[in-house]
């Protein structure tokens, strides 16, 4: 479980540009949620999961997963339980490695390493076979670079090693925004099947409105640093993507754009 507690969180402090984004923001995750945060640019989404990562620091509050305290952790030590994936399909992957060297790094995470713990010839059939039901045909590319891959398999590799070690929870920023509409539909679906399998606790940010309404178990809208909705069980299910959209709009309206 993930508690974020009395959490303010200024940018430029002490400048003309200060800006306070959160102001005594509180939010819980139970294990096993998937959320999705939608919201309009500006309102927070991505501050609030670089906060989770540690990728920024907290001004005040507190931050706890699963009861330890990781509010000043460094975000090395967070990221050996947490698993990341960006929009930007080149961040998770190594693009000069091989997929089978990408896959070994991603499959040592968290371990102190030493020369035994390189790619090991015996795990190449285990990797073919968790590669083949993604049906990129990843699986007959062991030896090829990570960098002349497309961005869509590139970003199924990225998830696909993010899931690979035990995490505690799995963060999404609009890990579906570069790609095309059927490569997002790829690379979405494959996320739903890992977070299924692996029962994993997801934060998903994203600006596809369906997305969020089909695969998140609860959604969270983000308004300049606030969350104007929560939504989960019931209530979640009985919402369309109308709904959210019906929102944006009156947000929107308020702040005369
Ligand atoms: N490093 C930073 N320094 C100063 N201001 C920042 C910084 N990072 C974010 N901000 C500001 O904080 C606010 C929230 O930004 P954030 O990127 O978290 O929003 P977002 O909801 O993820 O937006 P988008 O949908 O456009 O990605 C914005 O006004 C942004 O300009």
């Amino acid at each position: 479980m993930l508690e974020m507690k009395h959490i303010y969180k200024y940018y430029n402090p002490g400048t003309v540009n200060e800006m306070c984004l959160f102001q005594d923001l509180n939010l819980t995750v139970e294990d096993g949620e998937f959320v999705a945060i939608v919201g309009s640019n500006g309102s927070g989404k991505t501050s609030l999961l670089n906060l989770i990562c540690g990728s920024i620091p907290v001004d005040s509050g507190s931050i706890t997963i699963n009861g330890e305290n990781i509010t000043g952790q460094k975000e090395y030590r967070r990221m050996s339980k947490i698993g990341r994936v960006f929009q930007n399909p080149a961040m998770g992957t190594c693009p000069s490695m091989t997929i089978l060297e990408n896959l070994a790094l991603a499959d040592n995470k968290g371990k102190r390493y030493g020369l035994g713990l390189g790619v090991q010839k015996k795990r190449e059939e285990h990797y073919k076979e968790m590669l083949r039901p993604l049906n990129l045909g990843l699986e007959d590319k062991l030896h090829v670079k990570v960098g002349s891959l497309s961005g869509g398999q590139r970003q199924a590799m990225s998830l696909f090693m993010s899931t690979m070690t035990p995490i505690d929870f799995l963060i999404l920023d609009e890990h579906t925004a570069a790609l095309d509409p059927k490569t997002a539909d790829i690379n979405m679906r494959l996320t739903d099947q890992l977070v299924r399998e692996k029962k994993l606790t997801s934060m998903m940010v994203t600006h596809n409105l369906r997305y969020a309404i089909e695969y998140g178990t609860r959604i969270l809208m983000m308004h300049q640093g606030k969350i104007i909705l929560d939504k989960k069980g019931e209530e979640k299910k009985a919402m369309k993507v109308d709904d959210v959209l019906d929102l944006f709009n009156e947000i929107s309206i308020e702040c005369g754009n």
